[in-house]
């Protein structure tokens, strides 16, 4: 499947030094002039887990393979930008690919840096993306109420319940309010997130603050984190410039750069980890003596549709899986150990995969 975090904001608050630091390399260029990015940049990223390491050190596996999420650089968008302003809204498709938005606000006073309002207010800033989503939106339900009236005269259940998902979602963005502030039930979850609009894509905000700020943020990252989690957004600080400078240094001269900054761990890290809660996702492993393997389901998935993330026979031929929680895997030492305090348990079809569980599956192909 591949998850996709597009990161999104004003032109030039760092949003490309970001995705270097990420993807550890200098693909997108990143420099200080508004609009530098046109074309997104795309690139896979490493999901952090420490887990995966006492997993292969305990079976002693050859090879260590972390499970991935892909993170698109997208263009600055500017105030207008639903109207074709700055450059254009070709980019709020760009945004519409994505399952969640990584949305970077500038926090750092710098006046070498053009800032294209001429002011440090990460709150306007958010407001203006904001504003401009929520616009793209509007007019993507308006055109597409049109287009449903058609199919509704035939009493078609598929158009009714877009019909009314629409609706509801145009009334809350007419008071102002993201599509995501919307308690979705379970029965209109797919219909839901078919409609695919921007502001209904959860949200994590990436605070950019000053390379001495990096350990404790500022008065503004803080301002930031108060209106993230007064609407149940995500939010993390780091600084842009830091990050971009510990991923080009090999490991241990990232610990004693992180050590003498004050960070316990790259922010990136924490951004990461961040994100993939975000969208819902946990993970399982594999682990054998040839590789230890980590890899992402969303949560409530069942073990044949985990299975699938391997490979489509796996699911198609499931037979059983046998799960060991990683808890119980570290306890005993390894799957035999585990096997003898009898905690290896044979699960079936219908059973919803924990994030953690060491799974192998017994499949007919
Ligand atoms: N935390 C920071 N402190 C100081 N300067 C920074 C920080 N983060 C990024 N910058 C600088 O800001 C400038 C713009 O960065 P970048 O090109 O990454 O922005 P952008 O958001 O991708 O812009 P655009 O939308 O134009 O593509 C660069 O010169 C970069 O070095
Ligand atoms: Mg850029």
């Amino acid at each position: 499947m591949g998850f996709r975090m597009g990161i999104v904001g004003l032109p030039n608050v760092g949003k490309s030094t970001l995705f270097n630091a990420l993807t550890k390399t200098a693909a997108a260029q990143a420099a200080n002039f508004p609009f530098c990015t046109i074309e997104p940049n795309v690139g896979e990223v490493a999901v952090p887990d420490p887990r995966l390491d006492t997993l292969a050190a305990i079976a002693g596996s050859k090879q260590i393979i972390p499970t991935r999420i892909t993170f698109v650089d997208i263009a600055g968008l500017v105030k207008g930008a639903s109207k074709g302003e700055g450059l254009g809204n070709q980019f709020l498709a760009n945004i519409r690919e994505t399952d969640a938005i990584a949305h970077v606000l500038r926090c750092f006073e710098d006046g070498d840096i053009t800032h294209v309002e001429g002011r440090v207010d990460p709150l306007a800033d958010a407001d203006v993306i904001e504003t401009e989503l929520m616009i793209a939106d509007m007019e993507s339900i308006e055109r597409r109420l049109a287009n449903l009236s058609r199919k509704l005269k035939g009493g078609d259940k598929d158009a009714l319940d877009q019909d009314r998902l629409l609706r509801q979602a145009l009334a809350v963005l007419n008071e102002g309010r993201p599509a995501r502030t919307i308690a979705v039930s379970d029965d209109d979850r797919r219909a839901w997130d078919m409609l695919q609009l921007l502001t209904a894509k959860p949200v994590l905000f990436v605070c950019n603050v000053a390379e001495d700020e990096a350990a404790n943020g500022n008065a503004l990252s803080e301002k930031v984190r108060e209106m993230a989690e007064a609407q149940g957004a995500g939010h993390v600080v780091i600084s842009a410039r830091i990050e971009e400078e510990i991923s080009q240094l090999d490991a241990e001269e990232a610990q004693m750069f992180l050590g003498e900054m004050g960070l316990e761990e790259p922010g990136l890290d924490r951004l990461i980890r961040a994100g993939y809660s975000l969208l819902g996702l946990q993970t399982y492993f594999t682990v054998g003596p040839k590789e230890a393997r980590a890899w992402t389901i969303t949560k409530g998935t069942l073990a044949p549709q985990a299975a699938g993330v391997i490979h489509g026979d796996f699911e198609k031929g499931f037979i059983r899986s046998e799960t060991i929680a990683y808890d119980d895997y570290v306890a005993g030492k390894g799957e035999a150990g585990a096997r003898e305090a009898g905690k290896l348990r044979v699960e079936g079809k219908t059973y919803e995969v924990k994030d953690g569980d060491v799974l192998h599956f017994l499949f007919s192909g």
